[in-house]
């Protein structure tokens, strides 16, 4: 999700505003486009039914800054296919069971690639990361790479003395604020997963915390600018304005940033390669430098750059801000953070901190964390699909190139699939019968993580790092709100950035428990 990816997911949005000042500017421009007309055969098509668009803009005055909100609301009118025009780009939005079904499994291939997105080619050196791959080799050679080295079940699960030691960490830089002070949660949670990310792709070196901090500014930054509407991508046809000298200038410099950083990493890597002793780590970057030129895994300087920015900006982003939004759901609820806490020192006994057996053992807070991801997904429009080939679906046409967006967010708030959907209720995972949603991709009104081919392969590594990591929150430490503020006052809006975080950070005082008192009696 860069960070990034799933930024753009969410059709980036975060100053709608700012998009129709650059519109007013460049109508003239784009008039002549409008004028030539739909394509001649179009009348035949049965298209999905469109909520009424202005002439030029189509329909993105209906968008705000949050675009899975108001598409909920088109969606309850127009129906769970709508065809959106963005500017010049057809979109298709799927709000149903049955019709993300349609699309995610049936006709997952008609709908296995993606948008092109020019602000992803500068920043992955022309798309050489999984995400923004179209479908095809190079991204089938990319994910299984990953897959192998980094994220399987096998590999994930011998990743668990790094997860544990970075919580650790976590753990003693909150444990060293002073008494009773406000501690920057969210601060910190973005900094540990930032650093873990670090450490599993680009390995366990000196150097690492500064890279990490390097990297946590500029994904920051590029972020930032991912967020804001592309013109490109809603006029296609104005694609050659940001071919203009100085055009995307701030995006390019961040992406040079970045580049300079890889650059020394790869380097280091490379310099090191032959006098490592054997108890040093073995990361991510070595396992794929050191392969066989003549293997599938053999990549050339630019994809591993590429692929390793990637991996390091969607696990600094999408842990932390489940952690984030799971921490301010259990401030907001005392009762529920006493008995997630009272189950975590229960389990985890008089030991250090938990482990990561100890939390298979804690059911409590494992739907905590799956309702955390049913209400707050950080992608809640998934990452954009785009159509390969002209199909049909639920009976209508949708022509090829037609960008997709699912709006899972409004399908895990769907009252025919959910009780009192808007309520946060950890329970509704508990019950044994009839069986609660699966997130693994299985049930469709609930795919935090997508599903099909282009599901999220870092499910089972952040599942791991959100899981843990809270339980060593709640293990060490009693909460509380700063002085004034009552769990009602908690601020939950959404953030308009791609992955939707919580706007305001959360400031929290932490009072540290030692191992042997976490007993509950
Ligand atoms: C709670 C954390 C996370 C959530 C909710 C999440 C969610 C998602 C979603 C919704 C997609 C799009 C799926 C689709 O199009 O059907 C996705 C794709 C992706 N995610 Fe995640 N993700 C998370 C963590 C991670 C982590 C930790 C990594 C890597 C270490 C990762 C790597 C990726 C990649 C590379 C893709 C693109 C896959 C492709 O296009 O083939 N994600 N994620």
């Amino acid at each position: 999700m860069p960070g990034f990816p799933h930024e753009l997911g969410a059709f980036s949005a975060s100053s709608v505003s700012s998009l129709f000042f650059l519109l007013s500017t460049l109508l003239f421009l784009s008039a002549a486009c409008y004028l030539r007309g739909p394509p001649k055969n179009k009348e035949d098509l049965r298209l999905p039914p469109s909520p009424p668009k202005l002439p030029l803009i189509g329909n993105l005055h209906q968008l705000s800054a949050l675009p899975h909100r108001p598409l909920r609301e088109l969606s309850r009118k127009y129906g769970p296919l709508m065809l959106l025009h963005l500017g010049q780009s057809p979109t298709l939005v799927v709000s149903s069971v049955e019709a993300a079904g349609e699309v995610l499994k049936t006709q997952d291939i008609a709908f296995a690639t993606r948008p092109f997105s020019a602000a992803a080619a500068v920043l992955f050196y022309g798309c050489r990361n999984m995400t923004f791959a179209p479908y095809g080799k190079h991204w089938r050679r990319v994910r299984t790479a990953v897959v192998v080295h980094l994220l399987n079940l096998k590999k994930v699960q011998s990743l668990r003395r790094t997860r544990e030691e970075e919580i650790a960490l976590m753990i003693r830089k909150i444990s060293s604020s002073p008494s009773l002070a406000t501690v920057d949660l969210s601060g910190i949670l973005h900094a540990f997963s930032n650093g873990l990310m670090c450490r599993v792709v680009t390995g366990n070196c000196p150097e690492r915390e500064v890279w990490s901090e390097r990297f946590r500014e500029a994904i920051d930054e590029s972020t930032a600018l991912l967020s804001r509407p592309r013109l490109e991508e809603l006029f296609p046809s104005l694609a050659w304005v940001t071919r203009l000298p100085g055009a995307d200038s701030r995006l390019k410099k961040v992406a040079k940033k970045l580049d300079v950083l890889l650059d020394e990493i790869m380097t280091d890597h490379e310099r090191r390669a032959g006098r490592r002793d054997q108890a040093e780590e073995v990361d991510f970057l070595d396992h794929l430098l050191s392969a066989d030129t003549a293997s599938d895994y053999a990549f050339s300087r630019e994809d591993l750059k590429a692929i390793c920015l990637e991996l390091i900006g969607v696990g600094s982003d999408t842990s932390y801000v489940v952690l984030d939004w799971a921490m301010a759901e259990l401030m907001r609820n005392p009762a529920m953070m006493e008995r997630t806490q009272r189950e975590v020192r229960e389990v985890a006994g008089g030991r250090p901190a938990p482990t990561e057996d100890d939390v298979a053992r804690m059911p409590h807070l494992r739907a905590m964390v799956k309702e955390v991801l049913r209400l707050h997904m950080p992608a809640p429009l998934l990452l954009p699909r785009e159509s390969m080939e002209a199909t049909r679906v639920l009976g209508y046409d949708v022509p090829a190139g037609t960008r997709v967006f699912i709006n899972a967010w409004a399908m895990a708030r769907d009252p025919q699939w959910w009780e009192a959907p808007e309520e946060f209720r950890p329970e509704r995972f508990l019950r044994e019968e009839p069986p609660p949603a699966d997130l693994r991709g299985s049930d469709f009104q609930f795919l935090p993580f997508g599903t099909g081919r282009r599901m999220c392969p870092g499910m089972n590594f952040a599942l791991c790092v959100v899981e843990l990591a809270l339980a060593g929150l709640l293990y060490h430490f009693d909460w509380s709100l700063p002085a004034g503020t009552a769990p009602e006052d908690l601020d939950m809006a959404e953030s308009p950035r791609i992955v939707v975080h919580r706007k305001m950070p959360l400031g929290l005082v932490a009072i540290p428990r030692s191992p042997s008192s976490a007993v509950v009696a």
